[in-house]
């Protein structure tokens, strides 16, 4: 199942607050590192353990320890920046690569613009991060940017996910798994979530759009 709706009561609450329509942009901001915090720990689950010895005040004791895993973060330009502090709480080794793209307001399509990619793709899980998947255009460009580079372990967390976009998600990658914090209604005609939580790049930027929130 590359979709993955996390049913934890303390993600459910968190989107519920996201919801609200004057949310300020200091709150939105919180609860979306919060609501990051908790993909990354879904989505980290299934990471191996090795076992070590380590110095413990009682002497030599064997421990878990992360097998020898790297990561790298990809935030999608710009909302996806609002997730990274979140997701490096929790791991805070890893590296990030940033991907630029821009909805295009009309087709829909995303626009290019920038994109730096960190070195051994090939050895590391990609951890995306990007609060909205709605067509999913943006998150299966960014996909096809890192396979391109040889990436094979691709993970995607997302806060809101419309259906139309997790259908297009599992079609075109059906091999990379998604967590969300919640599978919304629909996509409206303008390309947003119903009920959605507006433009999120506008509301963690600050730079709210009066139309859209
Ligand atoms: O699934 P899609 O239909 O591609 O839409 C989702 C994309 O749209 C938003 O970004 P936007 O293009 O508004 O850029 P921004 O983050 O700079 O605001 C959002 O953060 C996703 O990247
Ligand atoms: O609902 C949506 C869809 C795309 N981008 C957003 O920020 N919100
Ligand atoms: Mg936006």
């Amino acid at each position: 199942m590359p979709v993955i709706a996390v049913a934890h009561p303390l993600v459910r609450h968190k989107v519920g607050l996201l919801r609200e329509a004057d949310i300020s942009t200091k709150k939105f901001r919180e609860l979306t590192g919060e609501v990051a915090r908790l993909l990354a720990y879904e989505a980290t689950s299934d990471f191996p353990l090795e076992k070590v010895t380590i110095n413990c005040w009682s002497g030599p004791t064997e421990v878990d320890q992360i097998a020898g895993r790297k990561v790298t973060v990809v935030p999608i330009l710009r909302a996806g920046l609002g997730m990274l502090d979140g997701v490096l709480d929790m791991i805070p080794n890893a590296k990030i690569s940033v991907v630029g793209l821009a909805r295009d307001h009309e087709t829909l399509q995303p626009v290019h613009y920038f994109e730096k990619f960190v070195g051994q793709l090939d050895q590391r899980t990609a951890l995306i991060v990007d609060p909205m998947l709605a067509t999913a255009g943006s998150m299966i460009a960014t996909i096809d940017l890192l396979k391109r580079r040889g990436c094979k372990d691709i993970r995607a967390l997302v806060m809101v996910a419309a259906p139309e976009g997790i259908a297009a998600l599992e079609k075109a990658h059906p091999d990379v798994r998604c967590w969300t914090a919640a599978v919304d209604s629909h996509l409206n005609e303008d390309g947003y979530i119903i009920p959605g939580l507006g433009d999120a790049g506008d509301k963690i930027f600050g730079t709210k759009d009066e139309t859209t929130r």
